[in-house]
């Protein structure tokens, strides 16, 4: 697959998001690209997917079957998800999608709603409709964000594999969680420009932010590991021993706004 000089404006006389992009992608090529907020990355991999043309340009030789897992998974649709799940093996051809929940845990999400899922949840759904169908060019925007530990770590394996049958991997990913797997290409969007390095630059970290959030005492265990589904850092803050401070009656929980990486508190 290759692009030659893309370049790409939402309207016309807005600004480029990306100026003449250039690049090769190789059957078995599994690529993480960075950047910061607003550099560009779901357009370019809006564009890799074919969910949009290029202003000038262009896009040769995509594989047939394309994968795309978008950012939000859009979950305002009025099936639960194996209704879904079924309904897109129907439009893939009878894809099977029962191996992914089974490997993605989603055992327990097939009767719920999709507008009921958590974030995490509902990514997990973008991750089946994407795998189902043995694609030979998978494209995951942002595939880490808000998945619970076990999932996070299944994904370089899958990303492996996919790989492995001559499919192409490219994943948005600021947390470095492709990192390690070998041959993994280093691509970056600065300033609408596409960059290739050699060596993994950093990984970008978001600035981080922490809330209190009182509540119930009953509610916390729910909320907690709902926070922590959704790939947030939560704990519960020991009640203050002020006897006139409404903390005494209720729990403190503190929320770090940003997703977790490694550890679970
Ligand atoms: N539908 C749209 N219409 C107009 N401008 C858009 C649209 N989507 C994105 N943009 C703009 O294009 C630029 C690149 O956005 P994009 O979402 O591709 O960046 P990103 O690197 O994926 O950011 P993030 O990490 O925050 O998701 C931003 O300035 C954004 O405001």
């Amino acid at each position: 697959m290759r692009l030659s000089k893309v370049s790409f404006r939402y309207r016309r006389r807005d600004p480029l998001v990306i100026e003449d992009a250039d690049a090769q992608l190789a059957p078995g090529d599994v690529i993480e690209l960075i950047g910061v907020n607003g550099a560009g990355k779901s357009t370019l991999l809006r564009l890799l997917a074919g969910l949009a043309r290029p202003t000038t340009g262009t896009i040769a030789d995509r594989p047939p079957v394309v994968g795309f897992a978008p950012d939000r998974f859009p979950a305002a649709q009025p099936f639960t998800v194996t209704a879904y799940l079924r309904h897109m093996s129907r439009v893939r051809g009878g894809a099977r999608w029962e191996p992914w929940t089974e490997r993605l845990n989603m055992g327990h999400l097939l009767a719920t709603p999709l507008g009921d899922l958590s974030k995490g949840s509902a990514h997990k759904v973008g991750l089946a409709q994407a795998l189902m169908a043995d694609p030979g060019l998978l494209i995951l925007d942002e595939p880490f964000a808000g998945l619970d530990a076990d999932t996070r770590e299944a994904l370089p394996a899958i990303a492996t594999e996919v790989a492995g049958r001559g499919g192409i991997v490219i994943a948005s990913d600021h947390q470095g969680g492709l990192r390690g797997l070998p041959g993994l290409r280093h691509w970056s969007m600065v300033d609408g420009h596409l960059k290739e390095s050699t060596v993994a630059p950093s990984p970008v970290t978001p600035a981080q932010a922490t809330v209190a959030v009182t509540l119930p005492a009953g509610e916390l265990p729910r909320f907690l590991a709902r926070m922590r589904e959704e790939g947030f850092r939560a704990r519960e803050i020991p009640p203050q021993t002020d006897e006139s401070s409404p903390q005494t009656r209720e729990t403190g929980a503190a929320v770090q706004a940003a997703r977790e990486t490694e550890e679970t508190a």
